[in-house]
């Protein structure tokens, strides 16, 4: 488990409290104009009626003291109305803030997703950045409004307070001060302890991913069969109950202390509330104070302290949502401009620069490093690939296949050196245009719990609704067959996610997944990264067939360790530890004898 952070000092817990208040509200505010103002004036209602209240029940007592039926009746009626008031008020507090808290919610969550959007592929691969994206989306439908709520419930609660100063005031100072300084010990306490729960669960943060990670392993369909016949639940489980009782041992800690310290101090405000009580009670008993003052005061105390208590306590939980809107809005700032330089006008393309530029794909001197990673995962990459070529990359596990694609597909920007599309930087390009451009079907595509056609569709969503372009695709794909034993066609859910949904086969899948790519024709670089897999030999032979028709004229990479695949090429590349250590035609490549002939002669002795 990592470090506990600093403790921060008081000081800084109260300034750490409102930090990211003015945002929050201000976001509110965006999300919710009119309900946010409703909800501030009924705040201030329900601040100030209490009084009203109060002041009606000492009215009550005095009148009944006097004697007088009809002042009696008079009061006991405005305390009524008040009553009635303060309860219609606090009704309508609690609509305004569960639609807010809604309208919150969605907003904060769509805003946390757009931004995933443009989040580069390292950052779902740093954890750092992935635990903060998973603590705000955690809590982004509870913390903004918790915030709200409590940044309210402080101005509500200053707004009473005052108001009971004051009243107690007219009777004695002293009063007050004792409000103040029996509360005080108490609430520190609260605010401390809150900051303690706070810390205990942000740094625990990485391991409490990994109980989600092993109750994802263990309730999910993706992992049942493995789970199962390797027998390895019961470990797993044993894992997760470990983690989670040590969760469990911490939390329990925590709320002893925070019950038996909390009992002891609010004995001190009882004390306090009774040294003061019978201070009064003896005053109305020489006649200093009326019946109705000894009730006024003994109230304005109570809720005083209330107020005061809640005040403070506040302050603990405006620490904590704090800390999580300073997450999301880290999170929400973090830089994304897919780690290269902004669109240079310059270089866009002008029509006329177009002509005389070299038309296909360079490496020049491409080294590659995975954040974190010491090794290169390339290194210095010199190739040309002309327009229409076809090129298939071979080479060991972790030789680098990968790597290149995730490169040339701009997914990740070069270490060092650069790749050129058209004499033109990726850097250069516009995404969207360099992305329309390329097809990819990478060996780990996704399945999408979705229709058919949303699954097809998906290659080039302008034209999910052209019926022509997606028979196409699947026929490319080879998926048309796949589609004639589907219940309900194109409109069939996928997966077994949802209610009558189709489950496919891996080779089904795959089918899927290669139509989609195929669904963008006017993509002119054509990359398969081992997507025929799952394919048996026949299904694979008639893909590639197709795909060789398919990709005349357009620049096709091919990643895969099967040989009557790879030997369809204009160009094979050879991989190994991130080097390029051979390339030329299948029948140049074995008459060499090297790797790529061993490597082919091995391949073919298993077919024998
Ligand atoms: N996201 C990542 N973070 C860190 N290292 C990575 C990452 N992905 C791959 N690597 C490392 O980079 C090297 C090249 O991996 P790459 O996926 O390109 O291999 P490959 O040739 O495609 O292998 P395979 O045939 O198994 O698919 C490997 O050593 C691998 O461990």
């Amino acid at each position: 488990m990592a470090e506990p952070p600093p403790k921060p000092t008081l000081l800084d817990r109260l300034r750490g409290s409102f930090e990211h208040t003015p945002r929050t509200l201000l976001l509110l505010f965006r999300s919710a104009k009119l309900a946010t103002i409703a909800l501030f004036g009924l705040t201030l209602a329900a601040a100030v009626l209490p009084l009203g209240v109060a002041y009606a029940g000492k009215a009550i007592v005095d009148a009944v003291a006097a004697r007088s039926r009809e002042a009696t009746l008079r009061w006991v009626l405005v305390e009524l109305a008040l009553v009635a008031s303060l309860a219609l008020v606090q009704r309508g507090m609690g609509l305004l803030r569960s639609l807010i808290g809604a309208r919150l919610g969605l907003d904060i969550n769509g805003a946390i997703l757009e931004k995933a959007l443009t989040l580069e592929l390292r950052h779902f691969e740093e954890p750092a950045v992935y635990d903060q994206l998973t603590r705000a989306r955690r809590e982004a439908s509870s913390r903004p409004l918790a915030m709200v709520t409590e940044t309210f419930g402080i101005v509500q609660s200053l707004v009473t307070l005052a108001g009971y100063g004051a009243l107690l005031f007219r009777w004695s100072p002293y009063a007050v001060l004792a409000l103040a300084l029996a509360s005080l010990p108490g609430a520190i306490a609260e605010v401390k302890l809150g900051n303690l729960a706070f810390r205990i669960r942000n740094w625990r943060s990485p391991e409490a991913r990994k109980l989600n990670y092993l109750e994802y392993v263990l309730a999910n369909d993706a992992h049942a069969k493995e789970v199962k016949l390797f027998g390895i639940g019961p470990l797993l489980l044993d894992r997760f109950r470990a983690l989670g009782e040590k969760f469990y041992r911490e939390d329990r800690s925590l709320a002893v202390k925070r019950a038996s310290l909390g009992w002891a101090l609010s004995l001190l405000g009882t004390g306090a509330f009774y040294a003061c009580y019978a201070s009064m009670a003896l005053g109305a008993a020489s006649g200093e104070l009326t019946l109705g003052d000894l009730v006024l005061y003994g109230v304005s105390f109570r809720q005083g302290q209330q107020a005061f208590q809640s005040i403070l306590s506040s302050l603990g939980g405006m620490y904590e949502h704090n800390l999580y809107m300073s997450n999301l809005f880290s999170y929400l700032a973090i830089p994304t401009n897919d780690g290269v330089s902004p669109q240079k006008p310059a270089l866009a393309a002008a029509a006329g620069e177009d002509e005389g530029r070299e038309r296909g794909i360079r490496f020049e001197g491409v080294s590659f490093r995975y954040p974190g990673q010491d090794k290169l995962a390339l290194e210095r990459l010199d190739l040309f690939v002309p327009r229409g070529q076809s090129v298939a990359l071979v080479g060991h596990n972790g030789a680098g296949k990968t790597t290149l694609i995730k490169l040339l597909t701009r997914l990740y920007a070069p270490t060092e050196g650069r790749i050129l599309l058209d004499g033109k930087d990726l850097v250069d390009w516009d995404l969207d245009e360099l992305r329309r451009r390329i097809g990819v079907v990478f060996q780990d595509y996704n399945r999408y719990q979705l229709t058919a056609r949303e699954n097809v569709g998906f290659g080039s969503t302008p034209h999910m609704d052209d019926a022509d372009r997606l028979s196409r695709a699947l026929t490319r794909g080879g998926a048309d067959e796949v589609l004639t034993a589907l219940p309900s066609g194109l409109d069939t859910q996928l997966g077994r996610w949802f209610k009558d949904g189709t489950e496919l086969s891996g080779g089904q899948w795959q089918k899927v997944a290669l139509s989609r790519a195929f669904m963008r024709e006017e993509a002119d670089v054509l990359v398969l990264d081992e997507p025929t897999a799952a394919l048996d030999a026949e299904a694979e032979h008639a893909v590639f067939e197709r795909f060789r028709k398919l990709a005349e004229g357009r620049t096709t990479f091919v990643v895969s360790h099967r040989f009557p695949t790879v030997r369809m090429a204009d160009r094979i590349l050879v991989i190994d530890g991130g080097r390029v250590i051979e390339e030329g035609t299948h029948a140049e490549l074995v008459a060499k004898d090297g790797r790529y002939a061993r490597m082919f002669a091995l391949q073919a002795e298993g077919y024998r």
